[in-house]
């Protein structure tokens, strides 16, 4: 049984189909990044994923259960920005998602569990290249330091799978780089399955063990709304390097048009 199976999943909104019979396996651990043209669903995709959102039709098991109907800790989730609190100090900001499980009503806790949840997200903090900036507030951070507190606080909660939705489109890409080794080293060691939504193929291809590629595979130019995307190429990328490299370079431009694609680097 694989950790997480789509089984025949649609979405559509009103007479917009925008996915249509999605099947798909991934074992725990996998780190599937998912390209294809703007608009064909995969923000879409993480959001079933979530939970955030239901399908139209068909489903998706983790563990061979039906997803909770809503987001909850086994799913964590980064988007490529505003995902933090302003009004909150970075510490804060991360201690808040051990505080509201545990104390929805006011959102707070106190004494012992309070320390305890606070020097939990200092570990965390520190772990992603925060630890110097525990009591500064976010508009006083970079863009990728932005990004390092969004995704403490996406780990903070043990998630089982990550989801990244274009976590590194709006940053220089030095600090691209700086994330992508952060992203892989935290991914070694808690093994965590990762989905991430990327317009960069080279990033897909040096930081994915599988490139999850979306497309239609039927048109009507009379009208563009009547089918749905789905997997069109299921690419892995630990096995053979040599041979995925020749994979992506071999994808259609129809799919590759729009993403950039400088070059099939080497893993970080
Ligand atoms: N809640 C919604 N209601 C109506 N239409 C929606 C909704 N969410 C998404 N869509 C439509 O679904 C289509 C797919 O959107 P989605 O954001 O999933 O694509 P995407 O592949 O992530 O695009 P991009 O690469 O540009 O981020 C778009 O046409 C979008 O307008």
């Amino acid at each position: 049984m694989s950790f997480i199976q789509v089984k025949n999943l649609w979405q559509e909104y009103g007479d917009q189909v925008v996915l249509e019979r999605l099947n798909l396996r991934v074992e725990e651990g996998e780190f599937c990044t998912l390209v294809g043209a703007s608009g064909c669903g995969k923000s879409t995709f993480l959001r079933m994923l979530l939970g955030q959102e239901r399908p139209s039709r068909g489903q998706i098991l983790l563990d061979g259960a039906p997803l909770p109907g809503e987001p909850d800790a086994s799913r964590g989730v980064v988007f490529q920005r505003y995902s933090v609190f302003p009004h909150l100090s970075v510490r804060d900001n991360v201690a808040l998602g051990l505080e509201l499980p545990r104390s929805p009503l006011l959102g707070r806790l106190f004494g012992g569990a309070k320390r305890e949840a606070r020097e939990r997200a200092a570990e965390i903090l520190a772990k992603v290249g925060l630890g110097h900036a525990l009591d500064k507030y976010p508009a006083q951070l970079s863009g990728g330091m932005q990004q390092r507190l969004a995704i403490a606080q996406a780990l903070i909660m043990k998630p089982r799978v990550l989801l990244l939705d274009e976590p590194f489109g709006a940053l220089d890409p030095g600090i691209r780089k700086d994330m992508h080794a952060l992203l892989l080293e935290l991914w070694r060691e808690t093994r965590l399955t990762v989905f991430m939504v990327t317009h960069d193929l080279s990033e897909g291809f040096t930081l994915g063990t599988r490139l999850l590629v979306f497309d239609k595979v039927r048109h009507d130019p009379q009208s563009p709304n009547t089918y749905g995307a789905r997997v069109t190429y299921d690419i892995p990328l630990n096995d053979d390097r040599r041979a995925a490299r020749a994979a992506v370079a071999a994808l259609p431009p129809a799919v590759t048009g729009g993403l950039q694609s400088d070059s099939l680097g080497a893993r970080a």
